[in-house]
Order: C-alpha cells, then sequence, then structure tokens
C-alpha cells in the first residue's frame, strides 16, 4: 500500500516541529517537507534534511501532497486551506481563530471539491473527552464557567477548546440567569468574556502548556472536569489519528470527536 504523502505548514513552529517527528517516525506515511516563513535557526534541525518552503501555494503545486497539515496562525490558516482544498489536498488544521462561518464556508468549498477536511480545536484525547463530560453535565448543571490556561505566546483568546467546549455546552444547557443581574465590574475584563450567558476566562503565563477547567456550581456542591496537556506529545496521536483518516471523510469535520468510535 502507498504512504500518505505529508506536508507540514507551520514547521518550525511548536507544534509543527513535533508533527514533523511524528510523521518521520510512521512508515505508513511519507513526509514531503516543511512550510514556514521562518527557517529554522540551529543547524542541527532535522527540517534541513527536507524540503522548506516560505510559501504555501509554491509548496503545495511543487510536492503535491496527499494531506497536508496546519499548525500556523489565526491570520494565515484560512487562506492555506482554501489553497489545498482548490489544489485536491485534504487538510488537517489543528490552527484554532477559524469561526464557525469561516468552517462552514471551508466545507462547502471542499463538499463543491469532493474532498475531506479536518479541524479540530484539540488533538488530545483527554481533551475531547473533557469537552464530551462538560457537554453531559452541562444538562444537570447550567451554571458554568470555563478557565483555560495557555503558555503566554498564544495568539488567540479565548482557547479553540474553550471556543468548542462553550458551543457544545450552550447545545445542551437550558438559557439560565446566571450570577447577579446587578453585579458592578470594578477592574474591566475581570468576569471574563461571554459565550452565551456564561463566562469565559483566559489565563496566559509561562510555565504553562494547555489546560481548561469548566467548573459547574449548584446549590452547597461544585463539579470541576479538567483537563492539562503537559507536553506537546500529547496531541500526536489525534494528529496521525486525522492524516490517516481525512482523506475518507466527506466535506470538512469539526472535531476529532466524528473520528473516534
Ligand atoms: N488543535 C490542537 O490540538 C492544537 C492547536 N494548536 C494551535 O496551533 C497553532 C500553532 O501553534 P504553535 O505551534 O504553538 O505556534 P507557533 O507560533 O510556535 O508556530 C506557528 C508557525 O507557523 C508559521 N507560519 C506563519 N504563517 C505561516 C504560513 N502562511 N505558512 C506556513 N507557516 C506559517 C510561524 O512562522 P512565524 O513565527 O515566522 O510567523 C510559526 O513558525 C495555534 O493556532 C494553536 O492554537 C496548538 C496546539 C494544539
Ligand atoms: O495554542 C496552543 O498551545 C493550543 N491551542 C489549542 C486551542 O486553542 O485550544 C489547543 C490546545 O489548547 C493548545
Amino acid at each position: 500500500m502507498s504512504r500518505i504523502r505529508v506536508m507540514v505548514a507551520g514547521a518550525n513552529g511548536r507544534m509543527g516541529r513535533q508533527v514533523v517527528q511524528m510523521v518521520l517516525k510512521d512508515k505508513e506515511l511519507e513526509y514531503l517537507g516543511g512550510i514556514d516563513p521562518s527557517f529554522p535557526a540551529e543547524n542541527e534541525s532535522i527540517l534541513k534534511n527536507y524540503p522548506l518552503y516560505k510559501n504555501f501555494e509554491e509548496a503545495i503545486i511543487e510536492r503535491r501532497p496527499d494531506v497536508v497539515v496546519d499548525f500556523t496562525t489565526p491570520q494565515t490558516v484560512k487562506q492555506n486551506t482554501e489553497i489545498a482544498l482548490r489544489m485536491g489536498v485534504s487538510p488537517v488544521i489543528g490552527t484554532t481563530g477559524l469561526t464557525y462561518e469561516e468552517i462552514l464556508q471551508l466545507d462547502k468549498l471542499a463538499k463543491e471539491r469532493e474532498i475531506g477536511g479536518i479541524v479540530a480545536p484539540n488533538f488530545a484525547i483527554g481533551a475531547v473527552l473533557m469537552m464530551r463530560f462538560a457537554q453531559i453535565a452541562a444538562k444537570y448543571m447550567p451554571n458554568v464557567e470555563i478557565i483555560e490556561m495557555h503558555h503566554d505566546q498564544k495568539l488567540d483568546a479565548p482557547s479553540g477548546t474553550a471556543i468548542k467546549t462553550a458551543e457544545l455546552i450552550a447545545r445542551e444547557r437550558k438559557e439560565i440567569l446566571q450570577g447577579h443581574q446587578d453585579e458592578k465590574e470594578i477592574v474591566k475584563g475581570s468576569r471574563g468574556g461571554e459565550y452565551s450567558g456564561f463566562r469565559i476566562h483566559s489565563v496566559r503565563l509561562p510555565g504553562l502548556v494547555a489546560h481548561q477547567q469548566v467548573i459547574f456550581g449548584d446549590q452547597g456542591q461544585t463539579l470541576t472536569i479538567r483537563h492539562d496537556s503537559i507536553n506537546r506529545e500529547s496531541f500526536m496521536p489525534g494528529v496521525n489519528l486525522a492524516i490517516k483518516r481525512v482523506r475518507t471523510l466527506s466535506g470538512i469535520v469539526y472535531g476529532l470527536e466524528h473520528l473516534l468510535d
């Protein structure tokens, strides 16, 4: 059976480097090269042993991969994905920051071109379970707040995981007036961002990787569902699964849970 030909956009980034190593270790995958405007600084970088492009479109035209994995930036991911879909390449998108409307637009394009793609705000299995458990709890405990905590180089807030969690909670939660209606926010932003009547708080600190708590409250009790990615290896089994399954999908699938049994 022929190997799946893979390129990695954002290859020189924190996630991209991890993905390149994972692809190189898997005999079912063939690494065609990376795409990243910033070239690796260290001479010993493994990236330098393979083609490295600065321009996404040029790379896709020249190498013609089956799958392109995108861990770039919220500013560039939509354009990259449109190029990939127009060129018949299946996108595996980990980059966060796409709006729901943008995902729908990409889905339309993917279906027109009969190509499968996946947008997964979190590839860690534990995070997928955390979101599912929060969705279940929201039906019974509608008072809820989300606290997400990430490293201080993150470009988007709230995290893609927090947004997806909020979407799932909002689907199950009955509409309630949460908190005191006469609340006065003394320090602007201290109550976090509002999503569908509940709050999301974003913490950014060095030392953190990717963490989230979903806290539910009720009379005399709280329930806390927490997930921690303590390193970026946590995302690799999910990315690997997505690379192997993406070409069997129809249109853009939103969330790794759709690939799990
Ligand atoms: N879905 C998931 O499970 C996870 C998702 N993420 C998401 O992945 C994204 C990347 O995170 P992270 O690796 O930490 O970020 P980094 O900033 O470390 O890496 C992003 C890389 O992409 C490069 N880049 C920018 N524009 C382009 C482009 N047009 N084409 C190719 N490469 C480009 C950047 O170069 P330069 O620095 O020069 O701009 C940088 O090297 C974020 O959106 C993050 O939220 C992160 C972890 C897990
Ligand atoms: O930027 C990160 O690091 C992460 N981003 C994703 C998100 O926005 O949810 C996934 C994970 O939390 C790590």
